[in-house]
């Protein structure tokens, strides 16, 4: 079965798009992690399968990282998706449907597209931790990194606050962070410096994928978490690898994330030349 597909990325955090609107396509974990293998595939951070949305949504996003897992967030997915939609419709807005709820995206005048990712989870339930824990200071620690906050944006993520990211051997300690039974889901593990109240610098170790050049979710979860400790204000800048996003955690709860989107290039895929 030859299908078409595209290459998106936000601050390149890059993914695989398909589209499944019309026709159910034969994606398994183990094929959609083949096709994100960049040794033997297209090669990407998420694999995204788009799904009919249903009434009140544009379309649903399905998520998978490279390890064939499924997630329940995907920020920087969820802004290049709607921009497909917002293409697709001529509006300046679009709904995209996930296993974690309804995100609303805007394109802004200049051209960025801004997601709003709901309310932050804070309880360790919701994260979800295997204990009860206070998810402001988590007890847990790895080599030079110690004390992170956690929150859920629809997925789980620690954040660390450290001195010097630059300091940090994340490759090491990130997958070991990853795996600590305290996340009985896992977690996305991201490492903070706090330039200034106003502009966090950010590097996350993703669950499922690893290293990436930016992390949406991540993101939002490390503004949250900054903020929660008194250590950024409510809106800030998130310089990640690939780029800057801007966040902000509103009075009403919800957060809000805006940046710049991209479709790499597009191309034809033979799924059967992947495992079932
Ligand atoms: N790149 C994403 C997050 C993708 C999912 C994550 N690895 C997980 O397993 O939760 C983003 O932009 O948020």
């Amino acid at each position: 079965m030859i299908i078409p597909f595209r290459k998106m990325h936000g601050l390149g955090n890059d993914f695989v798009v398909l589209d499944a609107r019309g026709a159910a396509l034969p994606i398994s974990p183990a094929r959609a992690a083949a096709i994100a293998d960049r040794r033997t595939g297209i090669g990407c951070d998420q694999f995204i399968v788009m799904e009919p949305g249903g009434a009140g949504a544009d379309l649903f996003m399905r998520i998978r990282n490279p390890d064939g897992s499924e997630a329940g967030a995907c920020g920087n997915a969820t802004r290049c998706v709607a921009s497909l939609a917002m293409d697709e419709s001529g509006l300046d807005g679009a709904t995209v449907r996930t296993v974690a709820g309804d995100l609303p995206s805007e394109r802004l005048p200049d051209g960025t597209v801004r997601v709003d990712m709901g309310a932050p989870a804070l309880g360790w339930q919701a994260v979800p931790l295997a204990r009860e824990a206070d998810t402001l200071h988590l007890p847990l620690a790895a080599a030079g990194v110690s004390d992170p906050a956690a929150c859920s944006m629809g997925n789980p993520h620690a954040t660390f606050f450290v001195p010097d990211l630059a300091a940090l051997d994340i490759a090491r300690i990130g997958p070991l962070l990853e795996h600590d039974p305290l996340f009985p889901d896992r977690a996305n593990i991201g490492f903070v410096q706090v330039l200034a109240p106003d502009h966090l610098r950010l590097v996350v170790w993703e669950r499922g994928a690893g290293l990436t050049l930016a992390c949406g979710s991540g993101a939002c979860a490390a503004l949250v978490n900054a903020a929660r400790r008194g250590l950024s204000a409510r809106e800030a800048t998130v310089s990640l690898p690939g780029g800057d996003l801007r966040i902000a955690w509103r009075d009403d709860g919800h957060v809000l994330m805006a940046g710049a989107v991209a479709t790499a290039f597009t191309g034809m895929v033979d799924l059967d030349a992947f495992p079932a």
